[in-house]
């Protein structure tokens, strides 16, 4: 319905949006963007999937390449993991996104990127009240199958305290019932939870998410909330030495997560230093003791949603992205949390707010300044426009030396800091600022003038948030972890965390095969009885053989001995299926290592390497030797026909390979920045949570500053989450705040065409009287004779400024006047032709006269002609015609 029409012809639509945006790009061979904002609950996310959604069909008219698919995969699973219950909105974004669709010059969707910002990690261990923790976890709970709930050890959401606090809290709104404890429910009114978890998992595999892969989430997402159950208690009232009160929960910690549980528990109690050559161990204090356990848990929660968006981009890059010289052209949607203010303002809604300044900024500059200073540049006449420019508050919060997040970076490097101290220094600082005040009352907040309002802001906490890092230890832990999608998680290279994982499972799968070819040739030689042995030799030379991976590999290809290699079965359960198998998380399976670890599908291509054996390994004779080398080579050939047999339909479609991590490392280059300084060996200290924050934010300017820009506002119509109910007050005080009174003033007086001179010449060429000039005179009078309203155009020093009115009635008088030229045309070519065919029948005519009375003019020449003359030209004519 909205295709191919002018943006206003039809009743406002997101669907308009993107049209105009998609057909834009088509045409002008440029970037678009479509910057969404508004307060939260307004409608952001839900403008945002209706226009991927119909981004992605546009594009599909003529051939679907697929990754529409992952495109509209990838936001359910994104939304799960980083959108929850608040206050405003049942459904709302707890991260910023920036989803660039690109496109063939086609207009075919070729890829997409993901840009994440600033996830709120402290909702993972505390919510206000009425909140609630990150979709997945409920998700999780309630759609779980039994076996999912043992393997995993799921418990009931209320026995979680991360999950529990809610229900503790007390109903401060209503003063009869002050000190009762209000139950909250899990569940928000409509919601299916189970539904919503089969949903995630279909989602997870359009994104390219193996079944293996969904259980190590769904497995460190319950280590997550177990880790918030532990609890400390001191152990002696005599010193500060603590100790945990539950440590049942430890071993199963331990073995969700693969650490050692004694390196877990040192981790939990203990801090690690490093002074001038010597390494301390400090016992941590009760009250940072729950500090590291939740930082801990909000470090695993938040790498694991940047490993998502990392693998959910792998899924939508296009090979032809990696080719630097390829020709993109991209839609860019930006959908970022909205204006918050709670009763409540910590750290979070100060980033989240200064983000929204910086939209508003933007569209400021382009709908209001920047349109202003073009007027006056090209010396129309022009009244200006008053909007409220909000660069004071930016300037306040970011500009150096002395803006709030500067101050506030400051004093997080000083050790004896206090949430005082920082708050001394705004004042000290900012007391003449128009845009900051600090309460009457001895609070320890500050209140910001923001566009859209005064927000209240508590310092408790702000320091602690900034430098809310993974901390070294803790990255060391997770490091040492058995599973390789743990350690993945922590790995600073993608690329090298890729190689390392196909080194393994390459060497992983060479000693299974070696295994097995000593077990069967014990079996042959019927000393079975020594194998155990044989096998504990190789498993003390070689640690990583620990690995319970190593057990199941022999233990199939045990299997594979005893079913005497047969491929032929009708249904054979052959080897790289049990491999393949989907219960590897409880038996910790190679499949883990081959694909979760970062390397999906290597696992088959190392076991292809392994087969075909690498002729330096043999040559060194590391692992072979003549005797075994058939064996293994028999063994190998198993696998292999099996895997054939097998393995290609359920072969993953996203393939990790280090060309493509390698690009998509250096795109994410910044937000990885922070993780590759917390290694322990690393002196730099990491940048703080804000300048990481603004950084990003900086680029996404640059980004949306290359890019033409569409503006949806979305005004939130309620403040009960109601439908169809609509408060005048609350929309007129968003329509005020977002400046949309001056947008329609602006854009009613104001000129929204510009042409250059040249441009205008070359585009309505045809319309123009033959030699205008490009030229102010000449458009001028151009104009003049057409009777364009006086009202609607203005030509300036170097450019024609046009209402939009006034371009539909010259591109109409375009179209109507090629239209002409076309029919013109038409007419003239038909006439030549017609006349050429005239010319020749007339020739014909001619010529049959002379051949068959020669002399004469013709058989009704002078000599005149009967019927039986005619009736004799018949068998003459017919020839002539036909040649023709
Ligand atoms: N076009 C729409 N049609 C129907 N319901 C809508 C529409 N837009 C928004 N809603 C309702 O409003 C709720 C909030 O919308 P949404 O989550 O998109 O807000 P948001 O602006 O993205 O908020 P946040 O900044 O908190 O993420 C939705 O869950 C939905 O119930």
């Amino acid at each position: 319905m909205y295709d191919n029409h002018t943006l206003g012809k039809l009743e406002p639509h997101i669907y308009a949006v993107a049209d105009v945006a998609y057909h834009a790009m088509l045409q002008r061979r440029k970037d678009q963007c479509i910057v969404i904002s508004g307060e939260s609950g307004s409608g952001k996310t839900q403008s945002t999937n209706f226009l991927i959604h119909h981004l992605t069909a546009l594009s599909q008219k003529g051939f679907a390449s697929g990754v529409e698919q992952i495109i509209l995969g990838a936001g359910p699973v994104l939304e799960a993991f980083g959108n929850a219950k608040t206050a405003h909105n049942n459904n709302s974004s707890r991260f910023g996104k920036f989803i660039q669709v690109n496109y063939q010059e086609s207009g075919t969707v070729r890829g997409a990127y993901v840009e994440k910002y600033l996830l709120e990690k402290s909702r993972l261990v505390y919510q206000e009240h009425n909140e609630r923790n990150y979709h997945v976890f409920y998700y999780l709970l309630a759609g779980a199958s039994e076996e999912e709930r043992k393997t995993f050890h799921l418990l009931q959401p209320e026995e979680y305290h991360y999950l529990n606090q809610m229900t503790k809290k007390s109903n401060k709104l209503h003063w009869d019932n002050y000190y009762e404890s209000e139950l909250d429910c899990f569940t928000v009114e409509g919601e299916d939870l189970k539904h919503d978890f089969e949903r995630l998992q279909l989602a997870m595999e359009m994104v390219g998410f193996l079944p293996a892969t969904r259980k190590q989430i769904f497995s460190l997402l319950s280590a997550i909330l177990l880790l918030g159950n532990i609890r400390y208690k001191k152990k002696t009232y005599r010193d500060d030495s603590i100790d945990i009160c539950n440590p049942e929960v430890l071993p199963i910690v331990s073995e969700l997560l693969e650490v050692k549980e004694e390196v877990l528990l040192e981790a939990l109690t203990t801090r690690k230093t490093v002074t001038v050559g010597d390494r301390l161990i400090v016992p941590y204090k009760l009250a940072e003791a729950g500090t590291v356990r939740d930082s801990m848990a909000k470090s695993l929660y938040s790498a694991l949603f940047d490993w998502i968006v990392f693998r959910t981009n792998h899924a939508l890059l296009n090979n032809r992205d990696l080719e630097d010289n390829a020709k993109i052209l991209s839609i860019g949607v930006l959908d970022i949390f909205g204006f918050e203010d709670y009763e409540n303002n910590s750290f979070e809604q100060f980033c989240i707010n200064f983000a929204n300044e910086r939209l508003q900024h933007y569209f400021n500059q382009h709908i209001f300044k920047l349109e202003q200073e073009e007027y006056r540049a090209e010396g129309i006449s022009w009244h200006n426009i008053d909007y409220i420019d909000n660069s004071g508050c930016i300037n306040l919060i970011s500009k150096k030396p002395t803006a709030l997040l500067h101050l506030l970076d400051e004093e997080c490097n000083f050790p004896q800091a206090t949430n005082q101290t920082l708050l001394d220094k705004f004042r000290r600082q900012h007391d003449a600022n128009r845009y900051i005040e600090f309460p009457a009352v001895m609070e320890p907040a500050f209140i910001i003038h923001h566009y859209a309002g005064k927000v209240k802001y508590g310092v408790k906490d702000f320091r602690e948030k900034n430098t809310d890092h993974l901390r070294p230890d803790i990255v060391a832990l997770l490091k040492s972890s058995k599973k390789a999608f743990i350690c993945g998680l922590m790995g600073i290279d993608p690329v090298a965390t890729f190689r390392w994982a196909v080194l393994r499972a390459y060497f992983r799968a060479l000693v299974a095969f070696r295994e097995a070819g000593s077990r069967h040739t014990h079996s042959k030689t019927g000393s079975e009885a020594a194998v155990p042995s044989a096998a504990l030799k190789t498993v003390d030379s070689f640690s990583f053989l620990h690995h319970p991976v190593h057990q199941r590999s022999l233990e199939i290809l045990q299997r594979c001995k005893e079913e005497k290699y047969s491929i032929t079965r009708k249904n054979p359960r052959s080897p790289l299926t049990d491999l393949q198998g989907t219960n590897a998380v409880n038996e910790r399976g190679s499949r883990e290592s081959l694909y979760a670890g970062g390397c999906n599908g290597r696992g088959s291509r190392s076991l292809r390497l392994a087969s075909t054996g690498s002729p330096t390994l043999e040559e060194d004779g590391i692992f072979l030797n003549s005797d075994k080398s058939k064996l293994l080579e028999r063994a190998q050939g198993i696998l292999l026909r099996n895997k054939n047999y097998k393995s290609k339909p359920s072969l993953p479609k996203h393939l990790l390979d280090v060309k493509s991590l390698r690009y998509l490392s250096s795109v994410t280059l910044h937000d990885r920045i922070t993780k590759s300084l917390l290694h322990l060996h690393k002196k730099k200290k990491p940048p703080s949570i804000s300048a990481q924050f603004q950084a990003s934010l900086n680029k996404l300017m640059e980004t949306l500053g290359q890019s033409e820009p569409y503006f949806v506002k979305c005004i939130r119509s309620n403040a009960e989450k109601l439908p169809l109910r609509f408060n005048d007050s609350l929309v007129l005080r968003q329509l005020r705040y977002t400046g949309m009174l001056e947008t329609v003033r602006i854009r009613q007086s104001g000129y929204s065409i510009k042409f250059t001179f040249q441009h205008f010449v070359s585009h309505f060429l045809i319309l123009l009287p033959r030699g205008t000039s490009p030229t102010k005179a000449g458009i001028r009078d151009f104009f003049r004779k057409i009777h364009l309203a006086p009202a609607g155009y203005q030509v300036g020093n170097t450019m024609v400024f046009l209402r939009e009115a006034e371009r539909q009635h010259l591109q109409s008088l375009l179209h109507q006047e090629v239209l002409r030229r076309i029919a013109a045309l038409q007419r003239r070519f038909r006439a030549v032709l017609e006349r050429k065919h005239f010319v020749r029948m007339r020739q014909a005519s001619s010529m049959i006269q002379v051949t068959a009375w020669p002399g004469t003019r013709g058989p009704l020449g002078p000599r005149g002609g009967g019927c039986n003359q005619r009736n004799r030209l018949v068998p003459l004519v017919a020839p002539c015609l036909s040649s023709w």
